[in-house]
């Protein structure tokens, strides 16, 4: 019966940071190891990648919004009800490193305090261009509270690990919620599918 349950789990995962970070590369790395033939979000998308945590597989589903102002309404829109987000920002824009703490306020003001974030200074690859040094980006994620990593989408470094510290603690701290749930529920009717209405 725990397996039936456990093989319905879902995160809902959020891309944000500003337009042209990297975040469609990000994300696309991560799910087809490969880069995107278009790019541009217009609006919002999403894929999905299947991980397994203590061998319960997790279903992510990835929504990469669109960082460009004029979309700003709808993709903070999709902030609501995530698990997790990937805050993106590029190492060779430091008005896209400034911008990471309206995006925080937003991740805040729509999906809680308490919400699991990892930070990201995408496109390391580009060393002769960086304007943003690595320190700073490790002392505004020590300021949140929250793990960082420098990455490249195009050279795939650290997007595997980003997404695993990402998923391990979304998991660690819900799957105590969901045993508990899943204790009561098995105690009642059987009722699979509210436990998983409750992530
Ligand atoms: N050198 C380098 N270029 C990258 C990397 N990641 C993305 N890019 C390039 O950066 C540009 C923007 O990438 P996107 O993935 O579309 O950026 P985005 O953040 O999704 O942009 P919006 O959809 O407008 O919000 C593209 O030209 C990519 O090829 C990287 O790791 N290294």
């Amino acid at each position: 019966m725990a397996g039936s349950i456990y093989n319905n789990l879902v995160a809902k995962l959020v891309m944000t940071g500003d337009s042209n970070v990297g975040k469609t590369c990000v994300v696309s790395r991560y799910t087809d190891d490969r880069l995107p033939t278009y790019l541009s979000t217009v609006g919002i998308d999403f894929k999905t990648k299947t991980v397994l945590m203590d061998e319960t597989p997790l279903k992510l589903q990835i929504w990469d919004t669109a960082g460009q102002e004029r979309f700003h309404t709808l993709s903070v829109s999709y902030f609501r009800g995530a698990h997790g987000f990937i805050l993106v920002y590029d190492i060779t824009n430091s008005s896209s490193f400034e911008n990471t703490s309206l995006w925080m306020k937003d991740i805040k003001m729509k999906a809680g305090e308490e919400v699991e974030v990892v930070l990201l200074g995408n496109k390391c690859d580009r060393e002769d261009e960086r304007e943003v040094s690595k320190e700073r980006g490790e002392k505004l994620a020590w300021e949140y509270g929250i793990p960082f990593f420098e990455t490249s989408a195009r050279e795939n470094i650290n997007i595997e690990n980003a997404f695993h510290m990402l998923s391990e603690a979304i998991y660690a701290k819900r799957s105590s919620v969901l045993i508990h749930q899943n204790v009561v529920i098995l105690g009642e009717s059987k009722k699979s599918s509210s436990c998983v209405s409750c992530w």
